[in-house]
């Protein structure tokens, strides 16, 4: 499985050749760099480090949740679930331990330790950010937001039905490195995920370790659960760099609809800026999927904005709420969005000639059902305060290939969004 130190290098070079931009990102900048000599062969200490942590935080997770099957592990995200009220500040156990306690992780080399695991696959597609820069100057660098539905590993082997997806190429042990080659490749300051059924064996140790600082929020009644030899429920995370922002508050919040509590849920955090001293707010959601459920997820919605008309104290925080909608942009709760009195906009309509369309897919799967191609993931922003200065393009129909997605090039049925934002020097007035 080892590349060797020449072959690893070559790869790095390749790679690094094809473009991709790398916004300095002071949080990984913090990071000592890497040797420059030639880069010694890639052991897997670190991602191995990871799943030596997941053991820990089983553990110690088990006293709160176990991690066993069916029964148990159903009661125990309940359990969970029943301590977090609707908006309720999060539990103890589900915030990330202070990464100041752990050893900190060159990105370089976790990137390596994942491209040697990966190296019998092909090289990761390109894509490229759009300058979409207007006249709002900005003396601060940007903030990088990334929006992703990964994936739950559990659904994708149990329950999703990708039929021309082979088997292995929904393997953990080699999806997990090309989600995270992902998130490396692009650094973002702020992550934003749903699906995440492995918070605690891989993405909060390996994260923080990087200096994000991570909240997960599990569904409720996850549908992870019902499949044999699941990791536990899924839910949104959202993690930000804690070199670049302090945590003012935060609020996980099991969304209703007609004022009944459903099982989709939402995480919102207030930041302050450790540059510009300014605060924004940062929400992630993934609502209610399937046909026939458009009226629910409108209502879920509607819940979400009262909850983020109030966070932002209507609107006077700037706000950047990301998330898989399982809505296309032709539905109810897309339209409450688009003319909520938060003032928002869909940042990847910027991509389009006219900058009123949204691309014509965030996700393209096939199922038993057939294929599906839809736009369902966004992230809107608060346009009087908040500026799109870039954002990275979708992958092409050539590049997601015949078999659409997952696939071995690409470890998720949704494509990441990742946008680079400035505030707005002097806000426009609210319309
Ligand atoms: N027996 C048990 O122990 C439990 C069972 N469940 C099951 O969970 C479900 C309810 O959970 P809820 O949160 O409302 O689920 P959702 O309807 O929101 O869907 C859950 C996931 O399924 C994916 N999905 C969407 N469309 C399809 C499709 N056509 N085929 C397969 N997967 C799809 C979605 O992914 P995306 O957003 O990417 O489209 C989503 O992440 C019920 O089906 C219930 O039976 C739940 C808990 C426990
Ligand atoms: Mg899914």
């Amino acid at each position: 499985m080892y590349q060797s130190p020449r072959r690893l290098c070559s790869a790095l070079l390749q790679r690094d050749a094809s473009g991709l931009r790398r916004l300095p990102t002071p949080g990984l900048r913090r990071q000592s760099p890497p040797p420059a000599a030639a880069p010694r062969p890639a052991s897997p200490r670190l991602l191995a480090a990871a799943s030596a942590a997941s053991g820990a935080a089983r553990s110690c997770s088990r006293t709160v949740c176990s991690m066993g099957h069916g029964t148990s592990r159903l009661y125990s995200a309940l359990a969970k679930t029943l301590n977090s009220s609707t908006a309720s500040q999060h539990p103890e156990y589900l915030v990330s331990p202070d990464p100041e306690h752990l050893e900190p992780i060159d990105p370089k080399e976790l990137l390596e330790e994942c491209r040697a695991v990966l190296h019998t696959r092909p090289p990761r597609f390109q894509r490229d950010f759009v300058d979409l820069r207007t006249d709002h100057p900005s003396s601060h660098p940007p903030i990088r937001v990334m929006q992703w539905n990964i994936l739950a590993q559990a659904l994708g082997e149990g329950k999703d039905n990708f039929v021309q997806c082979p088997v292995e190429a929904l393997k953990w042990e080699e999806r997990k490195c090309l989600i995270l080659e992902e998130i490396l490749a692009y650094q973002p300051d702020i992550l934003c995920l749903q699906e995440v059924d492995h918070y605690f064996d891989t993405f909060q140790p390996l994260l923080s370790r990087l200096g994000y600082q991570g909240t997960f929020f599990p569904k409720p009644w996850s549908p992870c659960l019902d499949v044999e030899h699941n990791n536990g429920p899924d839910g949104c995370a959202l993690f930000f760099l804690q070199n670049r922002f302090k945590l003012v508050n935060s609020a996980n919040i099991r969304l209703t609809a007609m004022t009944l509590k459903t099982n989709q849920v939402a995480i919102a955090q207030t930041l302050e800026c450790k540059e510009s001293s300014r605060q924004f707010c940062i929400a992630v959601t993934h609502l209610k999927a399937r046909t026939g459920w458009e009226r629910f997820r409108s209502a879920q919605g509607c819940d979400l904005l009262q909850n983020l008309q109030n966070i932002t104290q209507g609107a006077k925080i700037p706000l950047i709420v990301c998330g898989d909608f399982n809505a296309e942009p032709t539905e109810e709760v897309y339209k409450h969005f688009a003319s909520s009195s938060l003032n928002l906009n869909s940042a990847y309509k910027l991509l389009s000639a006219d900058g009123q369309s949204e691309p014509p897919y965030t996700t393209w799967k096939i199922r038993t059902s057939g294929e599906c191609r839809h736009t369902l993931d966004y992230i809107w922003y608060s346009k009087h305060a908040l500026s799109v200065r870039s954002a990275l393009d979708l992958l092409t129909e050539e590049q997601i290939g015949p078999n659409r997605l997952p696939s071995f090039n690409y470890p998720s049925d949704h494509l990441s969004l990742v946008c680079d934002f400035s505030f707005n020097e002097e806000p426009d007035g609210l319309l």
